[in-house]
C-alpha cells in the first residue's frame, strides 16, 4: 500500500513542476523581451552616438580652420601690430569666423588691440591661464571675457596673437546627448584637454579604450593627428534610459514572459485534455476504422485492405491517426486501442472477408504491442469469434527504434507460428532497416510513400527508390508501394516490377465499410453470394 506521507509528496512534487511549468517561461519571456528592447536602445543610441561623433568631428575642422585662419590673419609681416590694416585683416577673418568671437594681439601679458574692439586706449592685462604649453602657447578655460568682461569664454593665445573662443564650443551637440555621455575634445600634442563634458573624468576618458561591450561604447575621431574628439557611452541601452522608457520596457517585458507562459499553459493544457478525450475515446469505443484498398499495380486486382483507426472528437475534431496513435504510444494507451481496432476491424471485415475469400485484412500494430505478447492471445480469441482465418491477416509493424530486436524476432516468430502475416511497413524511413529485415523475416515490406511520391522528381529518393526495389527483388517477400497518387507513378513502378503490390489515392482513398463494400462490388465482382 502506497504511504499516505508518499502520496502527498508526489502532489506536492507535481504541483511544484506545474509552478515551474508556469515560472520559468514567464522569467524567460521577461528576460528574452527586456534584451531584445536593450538591443533596440543600444542600436538607438549606437547611431546618435555615432551621428553626434561625426558632427562633433566636422565642427573641430570648421574651429582648426577657423584658428588657423585667424592667425594667419593677425601676422603683420607689412605693417605694424594693431595698424589699421593689420586690424582691417583681422576683422575680415573674424566676420566668417562660427566660433571665434574676436581677435587680439597682446604685449606683456596685457591685450593692445583686438579686431572688435580697435586699439585699446588702456591695454587689459590678462588673468593667469589654465594651461601653459610653451612659452608662446598657452590656453585660458572658461574665463570672462577680458575686453567685455559679459561672457564665459575660452582663450588661445599663441606668439603675440591672442584668439577669443565662444564658449558655446559644441554646445549644440551637448545639450543633446543625455546624461551617459561623455565627450573630450583632445588636442593631443599637447596632452591637453580643450573641452570635456560627462561625468567620467577627461584623464580616464582619453584613456578609454575604444570599443563596444554589452552596456557601453567608445568611439575616437581625429581631424588631424592633433584634434581628438571621444565619446563614451558607459550606460548603453536600457541602462541609460529614462525611467518612463524603463518603466515601459519593464511593463512589455512582464506581458510577454506572461504571455508566453500563458500560451504554454493552454497547449499543455489543450494536450492533457486531448490526452483525456482519447482516453474517453478508447473506452467509449470511439475509434472507429477506415479501409484503404491494396492492388496489383499491372492487373489492378484488389488483394486486401489496411484498415487505418479513425478518431473524430466533439473538441478537437478530426484528429490525425499520426497525433493521436503518438499520444496513445507516449501514455500506454496502445495496448488499449490496439485491442479496440482489432476487434473492430474483425467484426467489420468479417462479413466483407466471408463475401471476398481471396481478400487479406492489415492491421496496423505497434512493435511494443507485438513484444509485449498478451495481444496475441486476444487476437487469436477475436479471430475465432469473427470466424476470420489467421493467414488471412497481415500485421504491419514498423520499426521506430532499435531497442529489443532479440525480443522482437521472438514475438513477431509467435505470430508467424500462429499463421498470421507479418509486413514490414514504411520500409525505408525508420530505424534499421536492414538489420530489422534479417530478424523480422516479413512476408510483405510496404516501401514509404515517400519514395512513392519522389518518382518524376531529381530528388535522392528516386534514386534510393531503384536502389531498394532491386534489393527486395532478392528476397522472397511482397512488396507494397504506399501513397500511389498519379498515373506517372504508377507507370514508373510498373516498370520496375509486374508482381508488386501498392495503395494510393490514384486507386481509392481510405473508407468506411459501407463504401468499402460498394466499392468492392464494382472493382472487385467475384465474390461469393
Ligand atoms: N499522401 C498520401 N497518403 C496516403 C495515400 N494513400 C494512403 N495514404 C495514407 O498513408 C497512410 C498509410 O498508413 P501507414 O503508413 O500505415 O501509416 C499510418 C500508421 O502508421 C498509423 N496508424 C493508423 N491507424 C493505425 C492503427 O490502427 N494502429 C497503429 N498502431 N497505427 C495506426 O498512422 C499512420 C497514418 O495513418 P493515416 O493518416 O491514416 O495515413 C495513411 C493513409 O491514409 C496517398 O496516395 N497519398
Amino acid at each position: 500500500m502506497t504511504q499516505p506521507h508518499l502520496l502527498s509528496l508526489g502532489i506536492k512534487r507535481k504541483k511544484i513542476y506545474r509552478l515551474l511549468f508556469l515560472v520559468i517561461p514567464a522569467i524567460l519571456g521577461f528576460l528574452i523581451t527586456l534584451t531584445l528592447i536593450h538591443f533596440l536602445l543600444f542600436n538607438e543610441d549606437k547611431k546618435n552616438l555615432n551621428s553626434d561623433l561625426d558632427k562633433m568631428g566636422l565642427e573641430s575642422r570648421i574651429l582648426n580652420s577657423e584658428i588657423m585662419s585667424a592667425l594667419s590673419s593677425a601676422k603683420s609681416d607689412n605693417s605694424p601690430l594693431c595698424s589699421q590694416e593689420n586690424l582691417n585683416k583681422m576683422r575680415r577673418a573674424l566676420w566668417r569666423d562660427k566660433y571665434i568671437k574676436d581677435i587680439a594681439h597682446i604685449k606683456k601679458n596685457q591685450i593692445i588691440c583686438s579686431a572688435s574692439w580697435g586699439t585699446l586706449k588702456n591695454p587689459i592685462s590678462l588673468q593667469k591661464e589654465s594651461k601653459i604649453f610653451s612659452k608662446n602657447f598657452k590656453h585660458w578655460k572658461n574665463t570672462p571675457d577680458p575686453i567685455t568682461k559679459n561672457t564665459i569664454i575660452n582663450m588661445l593665445s599663441i606668439g603675440h596673437t591672442l584668439i577669443l573662443i565662444k564658449k558655446d564650443l559644441f554646445n549644440k551637440y551637448y545639450y543633446k546627448l543625455n546624461k551617459n555621455n561623455n565627450v573630450a575634445f583632445e588636442l593631443k600634442t599637447f596632452n591637453y584637454i580643450f573641452r570635456h563634458y560627462g561625468n567620467i573624468s577627461p584623464e580616464t576618458l582619453i584613456k578609454a579604450k575604444t570599443g563596444t561591450t554589452l552596456t557601453s561604447m567608445t568611439k575616437k575621431s581625429c581631424a588631424n593627428k592633433d584634434q581628438c574628439i571621444i565619446i563614451k557611452n558607459n550606460k548603453m541601452g536600457l541602462l541609460g534610459t529614462s525611467d518612463s522608457n524603463l518603466l515601459i520596457a519593464i511593463i512589455v517585458s512582464t506581458i510577454s514572459g506572461l504571455t508566453l507562459s500563458y500560451i504554454l499553459f493552454l497547449s499543455s493544457t489543450r494536450h492533457r485534455s486531448q490526452l483525456q478525450h482519447l482516453k474517453r475515446a478508447i473506452n467509449n469505443g470511439d475509434i472507429y476504422l477506415e479501409y484503404q484498398p491494396k492492388l496489383c499495380l499491372v492487373t489492378h486486382e484488389i488483394t486486401g485492405v489496411e484498415a487505418l483507426a479513425r478518431w473524430h472528437d466533439k473538441t478537437f475534431g478530426r484528429v490525425s491517426p499520426d497525433v493521436f496513435i503518438d499520444l496513445a504510444e507516449k501514455h500506454d494507451l496502445m495496448e488499449k486501442l490496439s485491442h479496440l481496432v482489432v476487434h473492430r476491424a474483425f467484426q467489420d471485415m468479417s462479413p466483407i472477408m466471408k463475401k471476398y475469400p481471396d481478400i487479406s485484412l492489415s492491421i496496423n500494430l505497434s512493435m511494443k504491442d507485438i513484444s509485449q505478447g498478451q495481444i496475441l492471445c486476444f487476437i487469436n480469441k477475436q479471430a475465432e469469434l469473427y470466424h476470420i482465418a489467421h493467414d488471412r491477416v497481415i500485421f504491419e509493424v514498423t520499426e521506430r527504434t532499435n531497442d529489443g530486436v532479440d525480443l522482437i524476432e521472438k514475438s513477431v516468430a509467435e505470430f508467424t507460428k500462429a499463421g498470421y502475416k507479418i509486413s514490414l511497413d514504411d520500409f525505408g524511413t525508420g530505424y534499421a532497416n536492414l538489420s530489422w529485415l534479417s530478424k523480422i523475416r516479413p512476408n510483405e515490406i510496404k516501401v514509404d510513400k515517400i519514395f512513392t511520391q519522389s518518382i518524376g522528381t531529381e530528388s535522392i529518393n528516386q534514386n534510393m527508390l531503384n536502389a531498394i526495389f532491386f534489393m527486395l527483388q532478392k528476397l522472397d517477400v511482397t512488396v507494397v508501394f504506399e501513397g500511389i497518387e498519379t498515373q506517372e507513378q504508377l507507370t514508373y513502378l510498373t516498370s520496375l516490377s509486374t508482381d508488386a503490390m501498392g495503395q494510393g489515392w490514384l486507386f481509392a482513398h481510405p473508407m468506411t465499410t459501407d463504401k468499402l463494400e460498394n466499392y468492392l462490388e464494382i472493382h472487385h465482382p467475384n465474390f461469393l453470394t
